[in-house]
Order: structure tokens, then sequence, then C-alpha cells
């Protein structure tokens, strides 16, 4: 007897064909983190450019008509080329906060819409922002070297670190993370002051307009914003001057956001106190120099990883998927000039 293959009779794998396509350029960090299950829905199906055999663009022209989100990360670029190439596309969404790889005119243009990771990450970065500043400061990370090291017993005490109550820290970049950075410093008694693109009317903090004129006036500069042509580089010799040879600095936005060449020099010169760098101009592969340096603390582009966070992001990344395909509004959307 024949088998009729109605609806109803689909198997589960024809059912998934059906169901609209979210492609994958790159395997995001979080899959292999967390459990790429974590991000499982029956409402949309992964398509991973990264699994077949065919060149992306012969990929993407071939499945063009099916896929209408992109799911990507920090690091995979979602540029014009990609985009003219898949023309059903209604949404980007980025595991990062960050969303300097997103062509944002050309969405815009195109009339995408973009979500990121809003608000998830918030606190394990401000954390992480001054865990460094506290290392730097007090020495942390080269005072347990010293120990294994077994100088203690050979040499005596490590040089004494430097306070961080009292310290005039300054916020570049107000946005959330940014303010959970100066919520934590206020309570550990900085003074804390700020630079971002507008003046934020809910904080009292004092706004510098001039990046310039904020480091003059701070000890330490805490670096929250975003990668963009207006900040490429916008900490540069001018500035590290500017903080001075008290000054320290702290970078959990984009390595590109300073420019580090004048960093080393001014590091090596004794021109500014010492740096806590999360994030690097090009990473993996971190500048030697800063090997040998003590008053510098490295970390790994790690200040989002939590597995806590994580589980919120898969949430937040399911969450606009879902509601973009079924027309609703979205969880986090990005919105220009926040
Ligand atoms: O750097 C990490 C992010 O932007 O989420």
């Amino acid at each position: 007897m024949g088998v009729s293959n109605t609806d109803s009779d689909k198997t589960q794998e024809e059912e998934q064909q059906d169901l609209p396509k979210v492609v994958l350029l790159r395997p995001p960090p979080a899959f292999s983190l967390i459990g790429e299950e974590s991000f499982a829905s029956n409402k949309f199906q992964f398509l991973k450019t990264y699994d077949s055999q065919l060149p992306l663009d012969q990929f993407l022209s071939t499945h063009s008509h099916s896929i209408k989100a992109i799911l990507s990360s920090a690091g995979a670029p979602v540029n014009a080329d990609i985009l003219q190439l898949l023309p059903e596309v209604g949404l980007v969404v980025t595991t990062s906060a960050g969303l300097n790889h997103v062509d944002i005119p050309e969405c815009r243009r195109r009339g995408i819409k973009i979500a990121n990771a809003g608000h998830v990450y918030s606190d394990d970065v401000a954390d992480l922002a001054v865990g460094l500043l506290i290392d730097v400061l007090r020495k942390v990370s080269a005072s347990d070297r010293y120990v294994r090291q077994g100088l203690w017993a050979d040499k005596g005490n490590y040089p004494h670190g430097s306070k961080l109550g009292g310290k005039r820290t300054g916020i570049v970049g107000l946005g959330n993370i940014g303010y959970e950075v100066a919520k934590r410093l206020e309570a550990f008694g900085c003074v804390v002051s700020y630079n971002s693109r507008k003046k934020k009317p809910y904080v009292s903090y004092p706004f510098y307009h001039n990046v310039c004129e904020l480091a003059a006036n701070c000890d330490a500069l805490i670096i929250c914003c975003g990668l963009s042509d207006e900040t490429r580089h916008m900490i540069n010799k001018p500035v590290l001057s500017a903080l001075g040879k008290e000054g320290f600095i702290v970078n959990i936005g984009r390595g590109d956001i300073i420019d580090e060449k004048e960093m080393v020099s001014c590091l090596m010169r004794g021109e500014i106190a010492g740096a806590g760098l999360d994030v690097f101009e090009n990473e993996p592969n971190v500048r030697k120099e800063f090997f040998a340096m003590d008053n510098v603390v490295l970390s790994p582009h790690r200040a989002v990883f939590t597995p806590e966070s994580l589980k919120d992001l898969s949430q937040l990344v399911v969450g606009n998927l879902e509601a973009f395909l079924s027309n609703k509004p979205l969880l986090s959307e990005y919105v220009d000039n926040e």
C-alpha cells in the first residue's frame, strides 16, 4: 500500500528543511563554550557555511532565497559583499556586544535590522575592567609571578602598589558597560568622570567633551567605547601624554581604539605608569614588548565569557531570531547613536 506524503506525515528532517534559515559564516565562540544545542529552536534552522565544500559566495547564492537572517560573531565580517548575495535577509544578530564587524550603513541602506548582545555581558566586562585596574595598580599578577619564582625569600618584598580608592578615573564611552564600570569604581571610592559622544542626562559625573582633557584630569582611563571610524586610535600620543607618567590605562573595548605602538613607546619610556589590556590591535598576536613589562596586565579578550552570561546570551539570540521571524519587536535591537 502506497504512503501519501501529506503535511502531517512529514518526517522531522523534511519539517526542518521547511524552516526559515539562519546562516552562520563562522562558528560563534559561544557554540563551543556552552554547546550549540543552547541556540536551537523549532522556529528556524541554522545553515553553516563552514560545513560546506562550496566557496562562500556559491554557497550563499545557492541558498539565498531561504536565508532570512545572519547569526554572526565578533571577527566574522558581515559586509556589503555578503549582504548583496542575501536579498531576503532582514536581520543580523551578533553574539558580541561590539558591532565593528558589521557594515551598519549597508544594513541600514538595505533595511536590515541589527541585534547585538545587549546588556548580557555588561556586568562581566565591568568586573574585568575593575579587576584589571586593581591588578595593575596593586601589582597582583606581577607579585604572583614574584612569589612563584621564589624571589620573595631571596630579594624581600615586592614593591608596593598604589591605592584604588580616591583615584580620579575617566570612563571613555558611558554606554551600558561604561556605566557599570562607573558604578563599581564609585563603590571603591574613586572619583568618576567621563567622555562620550553625548553628555548623559541621567548621570551627574563630570562630562568631558574632549578625551585629552579627560585624560589630563584623571589618574586612570578605562576604555569602554565601541570601535568606529571615529574612535579608531582615539587614544593617541597627545591623550597618553595628557594622562601622564602617573597615569594608568585599561582597555576592555577594542584594541584599535588605542594607538598601540604609541602606548608601547609611552610604557617603555615611563611616560605612562601601566596598562591593563583585554583587547589588542592584532589579536591573537600580542606585541612581544608587553611580555617583559611588569606594569602591564594582559588578558586574552575574555571579558565576556562566563558560562552564566553565555546562557543569557543564548536565550537572547534565540529570542531575537524568533521575534524577527514572527514579526515581533526584537529583544536587543541596535539603534544608531544610542
Ligand atoms: O568583545 C566582545 C564583544 O564585543 O562582545
